[in-house]
């Protein structure tokens, strides 16, 4: 593996359990966020990683994006969707000339930032292993996943090659892909599953398992990939989520599928994902916008209907808003648009 260090922009869930992993395996790594204490706590008593999965403690280097100096050739970014162009705008100092910036997240963040930094800067990467931020210096590692790095252009590079690397001291499984898009297009799908299962109090697999709901899950599984068709995206499969079935509306293949995704996520110590987590537990907003609510967009440019899309964007406001509380009746609301 190459020495040159790695900057983590974002040390939360995902960004602080990749960070903590690089360094115990050697590799240097500066973490940047914008909770003071967490910051503190990972640079003197270290950032603390629980869990079923592994348990250890990491001293790292960590900075305020106002203490950090210096450049970076590598940059990970690993904050939400909807804060991707605010932290772009303040990693950019820092991106060192020829170097570029993968996005560890959940959406379509890669269009974002290479509009803003170019495609040539842009490496694509996707997550689904699972975690929480606890505390300040505390995250709970609940699951293992599937992991994928790959060029937007679907090229294997040297880069690629590099940033796969990385990825697999956390994942030795993680795999280096010539279709990332297809990846990403797959958690848009299962994404939008997760985001369902989020109307509830329920965990993500007592929602999923629901059969009454299953007409819900089955519409917004379909529309996503009748969305990533449009795109030119063949979809990847991963963890029980079979894209073909959904995009085919084939039922049975939809009910099998589903009934994998359950039985994934009931080995996980992340019992609710992490939508879940911000309405129920950080009381703020979700990453709805940015991931639900760009696909609304992209059904009017390919004059696709995406009715459940769309009508779970203004379940998930009320409940961001407080006009509406988390409830299974909310997605048996959604059934007449399904059927
Ligand atoms: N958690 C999970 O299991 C999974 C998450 N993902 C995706 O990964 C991405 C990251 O999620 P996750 O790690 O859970 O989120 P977290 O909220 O746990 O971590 C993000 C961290 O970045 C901080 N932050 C916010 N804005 C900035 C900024 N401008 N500069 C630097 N730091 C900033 C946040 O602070 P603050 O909290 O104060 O905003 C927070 O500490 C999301 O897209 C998510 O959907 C994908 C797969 C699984
Ligand atoms: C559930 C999970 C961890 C994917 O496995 C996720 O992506 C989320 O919480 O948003």
């Amino acid at each position: 593996m190459s020495a040159r260090p790695v900057l983590i922009w974002g040390a939360g869930a995902i960004g602080g359990i990749l960070g903590a992993y690089l360094a115990r395996a050697g590799r240097a790594v500066h973490m940047v966020d914008i909770v003071p204490e967490h910051v503190k706590a990972m640079r003197t008593s270290g950032l603390r990683i629980e869990g079923p999965v592994e348990e250890f403690t990491q001293v790292l280097p960590a900075s305020t994006p106002e203490e950090l100096t210096g450049t970076y050739e590598i940059i990970i970014l690993a904050v939400k969707a909807h804060v991707t162009e605010a932290a772009l705008e303040m990693l950019l100092p820092h991106l060192a000339p020829g170097g570029y910036v993968v996005s560890a997240q959940n959406g379509l963040n890669e269009r974002v930032i290479a509009a803003r930094i170019g495609a040539e800067n842009t490496v694509g990467c996707f997550v689904n292993y699972g975690a929480d931020w606890l505390e300040p210096g505390r995250i709970l590692f609940g699951n293992r996943a599937a992991v994928a790095v790959g060029e937007l252009d679907g090229q294997i590079t040297d880069r690629a090659r590099e940033v796969h690397a990385l990825l697999s001291v956390l994942e030795p499984e993680a795999v280096l892909t010539d279709n990332i898009w297809g990846y990403l297009w797959g958690k848009m799908g299962y994404g939008a599953l997760l985001f369902c299962t989020a109307l509830t109090p329920d965990s993500m697999s007592d929602a999923m398992a629901r059969p009454e709901h299953r007409e819900v899950y089955a519409r917004l599984g379909h529309e996503v990939m009748s969305l990533a068709a449009a795109e030119g995206v063949t979809p990847l499969g991963f963890n029980g989520f079979d894209p073909d079935a959904f995009r085919a509306g084939d039922r049975a293949a939809i009910d099998a599928s589903m009934d994998k995704m359950v039985a994934h996520n009931r080995k996980t110590a992340k019992t609710h994902s992490g939508i879940w987590r911000d309405l129920a537990v950080r009381k703020r907003r979700t990453e709805v916008d940015a991931q639900i609510g760009v696909m609304v967009g992209l059904g009017h440019t390919h004059g696709i209907e995406v009715p459940a899309l769309a009508r779970m964007v203004e379940l998930i406001h009320d409940i961001e808003e407080g006009r509406r509380t988390q409830s299974a009746n909310l997605v048996t609301e959604m059934l007449p648009l399904c059927t």
